[in-house]
């Protein structure tokens, strides 16, 4: 029986490198079954091509496309995880979502629509931006049904800043605007790769204010990997130790510009991937709720470098959402 007309006993897979070329068909990320391929999906992995926010450099709205191109040699089985992501359940990619590059605030409506519409449907998701103005309304869907929810936010940059130019929805202020709204656990989130100059020494007391704990990038150097995990670990798990609900949310300029050079405000002295993802496998048993992978401008990127760090780090996001699954 052909395998599109199996019944969804079993998750529908990749497609089968031994039999099609990888760099043969439509890219869907990891070569996933479209949404619309299966029944349902424990995991709906989200384009958002957008970059109406950005401050700097543009090209954002082209990173869910590359970011799918970059994944293509991504394999069905995970070791650093022993875990196979995309068999444990149904992962499948939902296409991108159109909003409107002229308004922002609509933009941001149809983001939340969409991302509660797929979590009502049953799917966690799993976002490619886009620029990082999309982790507002993102986390305006997530925290109305899970409540507020602790964000564990992957940067080169606060963006805890107010506005831009009077701006208020913009890359530089979702967690400000978030943490106003009572979206974020004050206890429980945290800041990890902050580096480079900022506009002046209150921006650090500001973001103090707001509930972030910050994990400089300049740490894993003088502390060790396994010191961040620690902190991270006990931050998630909160003052009482209870842990809750976590959203994850990746600027892939968290990574140092040598591995993610196609980005639109990058800064030197920033982490590697090795470290990014050894952090992001470190979330096994944390009650991860939903994740972003944002900034990726492929304008700007060589020999897709950038989409590939992308591409793993979504991989082990869905390798921790298996895992916790299982
Ligand atoms: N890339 C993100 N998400 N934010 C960058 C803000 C840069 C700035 O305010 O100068
Ligand atoms: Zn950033
Ligand atoms: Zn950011």
């Amino acid at each position: 029986m052909p395998e599109d007309e199996q019944p969804q006993s079993c998750p529908r897979g990749p497609v089968d490198a031994s039999l099609i070329p990888r760099y043969c068909g439509p890219a869907t990320f990891a070569r996933l079954p479209r949404l619309d391929e299966v029944d349902s999906a424990a995991v709906a992995v989200l384009g958002i091509p957008f970059d109406s926010g950005v401050s700097y450099r543009p090209g954002a709205r082209f990173g869910p496309g590359h970011i799918r191109a970059s994944s293509k040699l991504l394999r069905p089985y995970n070791p650093a995880l022993d875990v196979s992501p995309f068999a444990v359940h149904q992962v499948a990619d939902a296409g991108d979502l159109a909003v409107n590059p002229f308004d922002i605030v609509e933009a941001l409506g149809t983001v939340q629509t969409e991302i509660t519409r797929l979590r009502g449907a049953g799917s966690k998701v799993l976002t490619l931006g886009g620029d990082h103005t999309l982790a507002l309304p993102i986390l305006r869907a997530v925290a109305a049904d899970s409540g507020p929810v602790a964000v564990l936010h992957f940067d080169a940059h606060l963006d805890t800043w107010d506005t831009y130019f009077g701006a208020p929805y913009t890359h530089g202020t979702p967690f400000r605007r978030a943490s106003e709204e009572g979206l974020i656990d004050l206890e429980r989130s945290m800041h990890i790769g902050i580096r480079g100059p900022l506009y002046g020494e209150q921006d650090l007391t500001a973001d103090g204010v707001l509930g972030f704990q910050v994990i400089r990038s300049d740490d894993y150097e003088n502390d060790g990997l396994d010191s961040v995990i620690e902190r991270m670990r006990r931050r998630l798990a909160g003052p009482d130790g209870a842990g809750g609900p976590v959203y994850v949310s990746v600027d892939i300029d968290v990574l140092d510009p040598a591995h993610a050079p196609g980005t639109g405000t990058p800064e030197a002295g920033g982490m590697t991937s090795r470290e990014l993802l050894n952090t992001i496998r470190a979330l096994v048993g944390t009650d991860v709720v939903g994740a972003d992978v944002v900034e990726v401008a492929p304008p700007y990127d060589h020999a897709e470098l950038t989409g590939i760090a992308a591409a793993h780090v979504a991989y082990e996001l869905l390798s921790v959402l298996a895992v916790n699954a299982r």
